[in-house]
């Protein structure tokens, strides 16, 4: 089957195992929210809200670090490759005493850095500006009490710096996504005041200059959320002209735009006045409603716009989604493999004839030929890919993680 393969790919010019080895340039940072439905390990940590929300209550939750760890593990074991953990402030073990967001410091990811370390992948970190008392209200960075806006900077100040220990110890930048819920339900007045404030909120975060080496700042943009149905201070403009003027990353999340737009498009449209991008890929229905990511016609574009654009150094690909209907660990490796299939059908794509038949205006000949690659043998591919790195194929992954289920996630309370 795999000389099959080999042959069907080689006579569109395409070479199988040159594209299997190219699997190596796309790690995707895995998000440990999934895990625990987003809860965190605070002890004072308060209602999720900011619009976020879990629905479901599949049993097996990860109720501390540990749990966390062992969960993440179990994902790794039927994922190919060498991937990242993407964490959020509200894990950190701060063991018996609560610790204020604004006060954070490595020590208190010290684990988490030795265990990324012992799994030799890289780490990513963001803040959280949510499920807390001082973002009850659904202003954090641009809130108009100057008080509640500098206890949200030290937050973002001193994970910048948390993000940059854990970029020297694993020796590979860690990103640093800002993304704060803030906004209106209802039509607001003042609409340029908190545009303001947030502006002035993240340079005052992104003041200290921090080694890029080991740490990278990135702002997530959204449409809307739940409660902020009409306004939402951190909108696409806003952060794609921040992100342009002060050399940041901009995050695109696949489901914080209106459902006819598509992230595919705007690759290589952002990336002509940004330096890069991170991506949050999730799955949208209707809404931002944070479904486990499937290889969708709309993935498998965002791969193959990063291949066809040559942007594996500028796109970081990072997950987010959160669904408690599911196991939680199935929906790890559901969201990552099927990631990783979408940019393995792009590796295999023949390019040459594609672009000739482009160039030449022959637009019949280039629909064909995107059309019949759907149909070669992707999945041949794929299970030899995943041969390679020593995870079960598709058909057998699954029963691993109905072993770790029994044996594990269904002993928890
Ligand atoms: C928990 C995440 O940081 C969060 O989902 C954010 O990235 C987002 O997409 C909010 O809608
Ligand atoms: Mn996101």
């Amino acid at each position: 089957m795999l000389d099959y393969a080999r042959e069907r790919y080689a006579a569109r010019g395409v070479d199988l195992d040159a594209a299997v080895a190219a699997m190596d340039a796309f790690p995707v940072s895995i998000h440990c929210w999934q895990g625990d439905d987003v809860s965190g390990f605070e002890s004072d940590g308060g209602e999720l809200g900011g619009g976020l929300a879990v629905t479901g209550n599949y049993p097996g939750r990860a109720r501390n670090a540990d749990e966390l760890r062992s969960d993440l593990e179990a994902a790794l074991r039927v994922i190919p490759g060498q991937h990242r953990l993407n964490l959020h402030a509200i894990y950190a073990e701060t063991g018996t005493k609560p610790v204020g967001r604004d006060r954070l410091s490595a020590e208190h990811f010290s684990r988490w850095i030795d265990w990324a370390c012992s799994q030799r992948i890289g780490l990513d970190f963001n803040p959280s500006y949510f499920a807390h008392p001082l973002a009850a209200s659904g202003m954090t960075l641009a809130h108009a009490d100057t008080s509640v806006r500098r206890f949200w900077i030290d937050h973002g100040i001193v994970c910048r710096r948390i993000a940059a220990a854990m970029g020297a110890a694993t020796g590979t930048p860690c990103i640093t996504n800002v993304w704060v819920p803030d906004g209106m339900k209802d039509t607001p007045v003042d609409r340029k005041g908190p545009r303001e404030r947030l502006a002035d909120s993240l340079d005052a975060i992104f003041a200290e200059t921090l080694d890029p080496a080991h740490q990278l700042d990135a702002v997530e943009c959204k449409l809307f959320g739940i409660g902020a149905e009409s306004y939402t201070v951190g909108s696409h403009e806003f952060y794609l002209g921040y992100a342009a003027s002060r050399g940041k990353l901009l995050c695109l999340d696949t489901g914080h735009f209106h459902p006819t737009e598509v992230v595919s498009d705007k690759l290589s449209a952002v990336l002509q006045w940004i330096p890069e991008v991170l991506l949050h890929v999730s799955r949208g229905v209707r809404w931002d409603s944070d479904h486990v990511v499937t290889l969708s016609d709309e993935l498998r574009a965002i791969a193959c716009e990063l291949v066809r654009g040559g942007y594996g150094e500028r796109v970081h690909i990072g997950l987010d989604f959160f669904d408690a209907t599911i196991h939680r660990v199935a929906a790890w490796a559901i969201g990552v493999r099927a990631t990783q299939k979408a940019l393995l059908a792009a590796l295999l794509e023949p390019i040459t004839e594609l672009r000739n038949a482009e160039s030449t205006g022959d637009y019949t000949a280039r629909l064909a030929l995107l059309e019949d690659h759907k149909t070669l043998p992707l999945g041949v591919a794929w299970d030899h890919y995943c041969e390679l790195k020593g995870v079960p194929r598709d058909g057998d992954w699954l029963v691993e993680v109905q072993r770790y289920e029994h044996e594990v996630t269904s002993q928890r309370d």
